[in-house]
């Protein structure tokens, strides 16, 4: 009897190509044209894009980019690509029948490139695996949308299983505090920060914070971290209406006069190390903290391609393929 072959798609944002700031807009054009992402009216949205926000972004953050790039590409792409491969030797050893393939929503290897070869090598079923622990519908929804678009490509609609978050997964939350605990010392305060979305995605149905807090709630109860030594907020705001508060800058602009001068900061929404984490929280709002009175700050990393994270990752997979 033939084996059953399952085909994983591991989904990540994506990526620039280059550092470059051509490679940046073109990239950036495809994210932020997607109306999961920003829902302004086209006829407003478009020419505003376009016209002046690709132009000036692209420019602005092409240093940013330059300064964590990687000889294996940008990190989210080198991270992932670590991931896949460490996922492969998972499945390796427990003699279970997959391919790996990297879709990544905006940018590339593409969504469409990745199930055109799933398809190709005829697995038996997709287990799409989006790499946001809590669900959102600026993130994880546009994964299901170009999901099915590139599938529209196919006659044949393979069995897929979605994973459409795991906020509480046990593995995840031990990895989270495994990592917290050999890097945060005594009398340090501990930063949840989340990326944000418009507060209105919330008040409209997207229950991305609940799902953040849960993740928070779990990790502190582990560590017995009491109340006054932790605090959760949201970072990376983008555009003039509220995202959801508390702001990660805003806080850490007046952390020390709340008496709080030495902290560690943790993102546990992203699965891999990016421009988000790199530049902005472990550089940028290092110097905001530092210059309104903190004394240290340092920045706890993702959880990458850590053995703690890559287990976690394939006993999720793995849950999906035995059932
Ligand atoms: C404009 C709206 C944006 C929403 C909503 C948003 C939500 C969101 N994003 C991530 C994860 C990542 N975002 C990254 C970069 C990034 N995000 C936005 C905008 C929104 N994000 C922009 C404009 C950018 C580009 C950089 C910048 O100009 O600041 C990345 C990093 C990609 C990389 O190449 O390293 C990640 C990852 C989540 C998890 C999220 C909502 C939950
Ligand atoms: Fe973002
Ligand atoms: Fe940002």
């Amino acid at each position: 009897m033939k084996s059953s072959k399952t085909g994983i798609l591991l989904a990540n944002l994506g990526t620039p190509d280059t550092p470059s700031p051509k490679a940046i807009s073109r990239y950036l054009k495809e994210f932020l044209s997607d109306p999961r992402v920003v829902d302004l009216p086209r006829w407003k949205w478009l020419p505003l894009l376009n016209g002046i926000i690709l132009p000036i972004r692209s420019r602005r953050i092409a240093k940013n980019y330059g300064a964590i790039w990687t000889e294996q590409g940008s990190p989210l792409f080198a991270i992932t690509q670590k991931q896949k491969a460490l996922l492969t030797e998972f499945f390796q050893q427990r003699q279970q029948n997959v391919i790996i393939e990297i879709g990544m929503t905006y940018g590339n290897p593409s969504m469409q490139y990745a199930i055109d070869n799933l398809i190709e090598q005829k697995v038996d079923k997709i287990i799409v695996l989006p790499l946001y622990p809590q669900y959102s519908s600026t993130t994880t929804a546009p994964v299901f949308d170009v999901f099915a678009q590139a599938l529209k490509r196919h006659r044949h609609i393979v069995p897929f299983e979605f994973i459409h978050s795991y906020h509480l997964d046990e593995n995840y939350i031990e990895a989270l505090v495994k990592s917290i605990k050999v890097r945060l010392k005594n009398d340090e305060f501990l930063l949840f920060s989340f990326h944000g979305i418009p507060k209105r995605y919330e008040q409209e149905g997207d229950f991305y914070r609940p799902q953040c807090e849960q993740t928070a709630q779990a990790v502190v109860q582990k560590l017995g971290l009491k109340k006054e030594q932790w605090r959760l907020c949201f970072q990376s705001r983008f555009g003039s209406e509220p995202w959801l508060q508390p702001y990660t800058d805003k806080f850490l602009e007046t952390a020390a006069q709340q008496g709080i001068t030495k902290l560690a900061v943790i993102c546990p929404g992203f699965s891999a190390d990016c421009l988000e984490t790199l530049e902005e929280i472990k550089e940028e709002n290092k110097r905001i903290f530092l210059a309104h009175g903190g004394e240290s700050y340092h920045y706890i990393p993702a959880l990458n391609d850590s053995p703690e994270h890559i287990a976690c990752l394939g006993n999720l997979l793995l849950k999906r393929m035995t059932i």
